[in-house]
C-alpha cells in the first residue's frame, strides 16, 4: 500500500486542541524586590479554554488582580509564562506587548475609566480607533456594540447621565471593541448597586453564551455563580479550581 501510515496501522496525528484563550504557568510576582518584598504570586497555573467562564476568588491580597494584570501584560511576571490565544506574551518589549494586547484582550475595572467629555458613542468608537478601525469601521462597530448592550438610544448622551450599570455596560463596550479572545475584568461588579450588578452579570452571561472567553475577578458569590468554573486563590496560589456549581 502507497499510504505507509494506513499499512502500519499508526493513527494519523491529531489536529492539535485549539489553543486555550490564556494559559498562565507557574507565574511569580513580587513587588518591590529590593527594598520591602511582597510576594504577591508564589507561582500560579491557570487555563482559560476558548469560550469559558471563568470566575477568580478568594480575600482581599490574595493576588487576583496582580494576575489580572500579568495575564494582561500590564504587570510583568518575574518567571513562569503567559500565554494568550497562543502567543507567549512574557518577555516581549513594550510595542508588542501593546499589539498582543490589542489584538487579544479587553479590560473592564470596577471604576469605568470613561471619557466623560466624549458622547457614549465616540467613546467605543475611540477605542475601536485605537484597535485599528478606521473611522467609518469604528462609528459602525461602535453602533453594532451599543446595539448588542442595550445602549443605541443613548449613543449621544454623555457618560454622566448614564447609571452605574449603564456606565460599566458601555466599558464593556469599549472593552469589546476590538474582539478581543479574553475579556479580563477586574471587581466589574463593585462600584454597582444591586440592580447594577444583576445587569452587568446578565450581560456577562449573555456575552458568553455567544462564544466571548471571560476571566472575572470577584468577590460576589452570586455573580461567580454565573461562570462556568470558579478558581479559589489564597497567599498567591491558585488553591482549588470547581465548577461553579460546587464551588458557591
Ligand atoms: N503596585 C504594588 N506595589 C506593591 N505591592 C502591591 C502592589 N499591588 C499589589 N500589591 C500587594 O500585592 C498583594 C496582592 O495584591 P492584589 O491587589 O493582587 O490582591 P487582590 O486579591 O486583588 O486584593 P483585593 O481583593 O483587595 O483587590 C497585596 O499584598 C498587595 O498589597
Amino acid at each position: 500500500m502507497a499510504d505507509g501510515t494506513a499499512s502500519s496501522g499508526r493513527t494519523p496525528p491529531r489536529a492539535p486542541a485549539a489553543e486555550a484563550a490564556l494559559d498562565v504557568r507557574g507565574v511569580r510576582k513580587t513587588y518591590n524586590p529590593d527594598t520591602a518584598p511582597v510576594r504577591a504570586l508564589r507561582g500560579v497555573d491557570l487555563r482559560v479554554g476558548r469560550g469559558e467562564f471563568v470566575a477568580l476568588m478568594g480575600p482581599s491580597g490574595c493576588g487576583k488582580s496582580t494576575l489580572l494584570h500579568v495575564a494582561a501584560g500590564l504587570e510583568p511576571a518575574d518567571d513562569g509564562s503567559v500565554l494568550l490565544a497562543g502567543e507567549e506574551i512574557t518577555g516581549l518589549g513594550e510595542s508588542a506587548l501593546a499589539k498582543a494586547r490589542r489584538r487579544h484582550v479587553g479590560l473592564v475595572f470596577q471604576f469605568f475609566h470613561l471619557l466623560e467629555g466624549m458622547s457614549v458613542a465616540d467613546n467605543v468608537a475611540l477605542a475601536a480607533l485605537t484597535a485599528g478601525c478606521g473611522r467609518r469601521e469604528a462609528q459602525a462597530r461602535a453602533a453594532e456594540l451599543l446595539d448588542l448592550l442595550g445602549l443605541l438610544d443613548k449613543a449621544r448622551k454623555a457618560p454622566g447621565a448614564l447609571s452605574g450599570g449603564q456606565r460599566q455596560r458601555l466599558a464593556i463596550a469599549r472593552a469589546l471593541a476590538n474582539r478581543p479572545t479574553l475579556l479580563l475584568a477586574d471587581e466589574p461588579t463593585g462600584a454597582l448597586d444591586s440592580a447594577g450588578a444583576a445587569e452587568i452579570l446578565d450581560l456577562f452571561t449573555r456575552l458568553h453564551a455567544a462564544g466571548q472567553s471571560i476571566l472575572l475577578v470577584t468577590h460576589s458569590s452570586e455573580v461567580a455563580a454565573g461562570a462556568e468554573r470558579v478558581v479559589c486563590m489564597r497567599d498567591g496560589r491558585a488553591v482549588s479550581d470547581e465548577p461553579a456549581a460546587a464551588a458557591v
